[in-house]
């Protein structure tokens, strides 16, 4: 049975103080100073595609929703805030200001990148719109969200890259970054394109597929690996890998062998070996043909022990024998990139006249001025797959010939024929804070992450220098954020 309500932590699904506390004084500022209610759009971007790589997966969506949706202040919330003091020992908060938030409904509109589309770097993920204060308060969350699963679905897309269409099943629970981390990790993961999760409550709760092998601590309780093995199939004869690496793995696979036969006599087959150290190249080839010998020509080999998008490839490369990958800490932990930097940009705000006035951040560094305006991302594309996203300002439609430029390199430019055909990334999600749509659940996600990687270039993919997705600013939004920056500066 497939739990009705997510629970989004141990607290509930009310999660409105996972947020820095510096968000909240913001937002009391906001409402002290009269600025609270003015609308404002911010966006959610990263600027780098994370492991070197050439992509990633938008990921968190789903969660993002849940939490907007239970959005909402309680008695507790409020008492714990109330009794928070300045330097002067004084409230820090007003209590007229605990009545305002006491009766805040989330009034924003989201538009959304859905779960499983590639992405790239500038591209805003998310476009959160309403008053000033609400938008605010989204930042944290927000980004905590969808940073870590867009990190793992972007990770576990290359693992399962590297397997080229073999299973990978995701066995990280035991070393992930605590419980919350695991869980949302084997959802991300799953997003992304793995076939399963050894993690039950995953299973349970995101309806992704649970399996799994046994430990050695199994072939340890017995006397020996052989005995092991027999009363494993006795016990379990409907899922029987055997895990032959306890002692030693040549001698581990004939016994396994052993205890096939034996189970077929009594019309049960089993379903293969895992090895989990050595040579698992050498190893999973010997397995094979010992296998096939003894007449298994179906039984499965499985390998696991550290393993990552590089060690498959090269497992791959050697010719492996290995047809189901078991990856546990280096991918959920993001292991040599363990965090994806998306920030969270104020980027127009209407003034006293009810226009927009457009917002930017300096720096000395290209790649960290934002963007201003009200953005969305239209990606074009032709028969053989994806060939070009524009940000483009909503206020200004795009012109018949687009011109992307690179964010960070400005004479970098692609030209986009008129009637290329293109669809907009951003969809309306939330509109003054109702959900309006179906999110897609989590097996479409996977299916569009396959889809969206099948129409991007091998050359994308690749993990050695891959070549670089054009993806940048449209040319009127560029030549609009250059006279901003001058302006900024006092060069205008
Ligand atoms: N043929 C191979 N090519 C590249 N990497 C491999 C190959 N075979 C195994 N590996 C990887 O090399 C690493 C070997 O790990 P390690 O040095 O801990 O040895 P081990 O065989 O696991 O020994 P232990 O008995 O301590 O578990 C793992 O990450 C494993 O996935
Ligand atoms: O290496 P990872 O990619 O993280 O995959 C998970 C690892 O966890 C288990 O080892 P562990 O030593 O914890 O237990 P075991 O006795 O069942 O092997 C399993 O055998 C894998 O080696
Ligand atoms: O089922 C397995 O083989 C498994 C589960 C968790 C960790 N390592 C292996």
């Amino acid at each position: 049975m497939k739990l009705e309500h997510v629970p989004l932590s141990a607290a509930g699904n009310n999660l409105v103080l996972l947020t820095d506390l510096y968000q909240l004084t913001m937002a009391y500022s906001y409402w002290k100073t009269g600025n609270a209610e003015r609308e404002a759009v911010f966006h959610l971007s990263f600027r780098n595609n994370p492991f070197h790589g050439g992509f990633s997966v938008a990921c968190g969506l789903a969660q993002a929703a849940e939490f907007i949706k239970a959005f909402k202040f309680s008695e507790g919330d409020l008492s714990y805030l109330a009794e928070m003091r300045g330097n002067d020992d004084k409230p820090l908060f007003e209590t007229a200001f605990f009545d305002y938030l006491r009766n805040l409904r989330l009034a924003c509109d989201l538009d959304a990148i859905l779960e499983g589309t590639v992405v790239f770097g500038h591209e805003p993920l998310l476009r959160v719109r309403g008053p000033l204060l609400q938008c605010q308060l989204l930042e944290t969350v927000l980004l905590n969200i969808i940073n870590f699963q867009t990190l793992i679905a972007t990770k576990a897309a290359r693992v399962c890259l590297a397997a080229k269409g073999d299973p990978v099943i995701e066995f990280g629970l035991r070393r992930a970054q605590g419980n919350t981390g695991a869980l949302i990790a084997s959802r991300a993961c799953y997003v992304g394109g793995c076939e399963g999760t050894s993690n039950v409550l995953a299973g349970r709760i995101y309806d992704i597929p649970v399996k799994g092998t046994h430990a050695h601590s199994w072939v340890m309780a017995f006397d020996d690996e052989l005995t092991a093995f027999r009363a494993y199939a006795a016990a379990m004869p409907n899922n029987c890998i055997f895990l032959v690496d306890t002692y030693n793995s040549l001698e581990g696979i004939k016994n396994a062998i052993k205890v096939g036969l034996e189970m077929r006599q009594r019309g049960h087959e089993m379903i293969g070996i895992r090895l989990d150290s050595g040579d698992l190249a050498y190893l999973s080839i010997e397995a094979r043909k010992l296998l096939d010998d003894a007449g298994f020509p179906n039984a499965r080999i499985l390998a696991s022990n550290d393993l990552d998008e590089h060690i498959i490839a090269s497992l791959k490369e050697q010719g492996s024998k290995v047809d189901i990958w078991g990856v546990g800490t280096k991918l959920v932990t993001a292991y040599d990139q363990p965090a994806l930097g998306g920030v969270y940009k104020l980027s127009a705000l209407r003034n006293a006249e009810g226009e927009w006035d457009y917002k930017l951040k300096l720096s000395e560094q290209v790649a960290k001025v934002s963007t201003p305006g009200i953005h969305q991302v239209r990606r074009f594309h032709n028969e053989d797959g994806f060939i070009g996203d524009v940000i483009y300002d909503c206020e200004s439609p795009l012109p018949d010939e687009v011109v992307i430029v690179d964010p960070t390199d400005f004479i970098r430019r692609k030209h986009i024929p008129a009637g290329t055909p293109g669809e907009d990334l951003l969809q309306p999600i939330f509109r003054k804070g109702r959900l309006i749509t179906d999110l897609p659940g989590i097996h479409d996600s996977r299916e569009r992450t396959k889809a969206q990687l099948n129409a991007l270039h091998p050359g994308i993919k690749r993990f050695v220098n891959p070549h670089d997705y054009p993806a940048g600013l449209e040319l009127g939004l560029h030549e609009l954020k250059t006279q901003l920056i001058l302006k900024a500066r006092g060069e205008a």
